[in-house]
């Protein structure tokens, strides 16, 4: 394991986070978990009852490095460190994931529509079976937005796969009145968080 400390897996397939860990420089692989080798590593992304935001996005992140590693181990890949995220939306205590599809994507943006909301993003490293967390919270104020927009928006695409169905990078920019807290944060990884992270763990960020 000559890598050791400079080399880590990002248990992703987002593409929007692969992009933001390249662009402090950590050496990495992408590991895929979406195409199921075994039902072991499943993640049931339903909240629990009464769940709070932060409970909920702390789980299905930590599950998500757990279930990197057991990928590593039932793959016999080396065992170097899984890197996992979540990003969720919380409006009023109410989780927003992903919609389910365009009249979902609706719902979720009309409900954003002239209100200030957070984004939360935790990230998971799982070092040998040890699992580090870090959570970062951005507050993001959205102007109204007119029944035409939400619909341009969602046509466009940029509504499906995102938190709260909408992209901070796309043309939901120009809801955006102000946000607090990170702009790589609401895009799927916090990189303030994620080189803290990796640096106290020893992996170098910036080779
Ligand atoms: C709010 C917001 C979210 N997002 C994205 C970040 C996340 O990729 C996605 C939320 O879904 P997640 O379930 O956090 O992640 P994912 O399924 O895309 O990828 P993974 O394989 O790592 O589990 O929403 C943006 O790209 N821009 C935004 O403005």
């Amino acid at each position: 394991m000559t890598f050791a400390g400079h080399y880590i897996y990002l248990a992703s397939r987002s593409p929007r986070r692969r992009e933001l860990l390249k662009q402090i420089g950590v050496r990495h692989s992408v590991l895929l978990m979406r195409e199921t080798v075994s039902r072991a590593v499943d993640i049931d992304e339903t909240p629990l009852l009464d769940e709070s935001p932060t409970d909920y996005v702390y789980r299905i992140t930590h599950a998500k490095a757990e279930a990197g590693r057991i990928r590593l181990i039932q793959r016999k890949l080396p065992l170097f460190p899984v890197l996992a995220a979540d990003t969720i939306v919380a409006l009023d205590g109410c989780i927003f994931g992903k919609p389910k599809d365009a009249t979902h994507a609706e719902e979720m943006l009309t409900a954003l529509s002239g209100r200030t909301h957070q984004v939360l993003t935790a990230i998971a490293l799982n070092l040998q079976g040890t699992i580090k967390h870090r959570l970062s919270i951005t507050t993001v104020r959205f102007r109204e937005i007119g029944k035409r927009e939400i619909q341009a928006c969602i046509a466009g695409g940029e509504a499906f796969d995102k938190a709260g169905a909408y992209a901070i990078q796309g043309m939901a920019a120009a809801f955006i009145v102000e946000i607090f807290g990170s702009y790589s944060g609401v895009m799927g990884l916090p990189l303030f968080e994620t080189a803290q992270l990796l640096e106290e763990s020893g992996i170098k960020v910036f080779p």
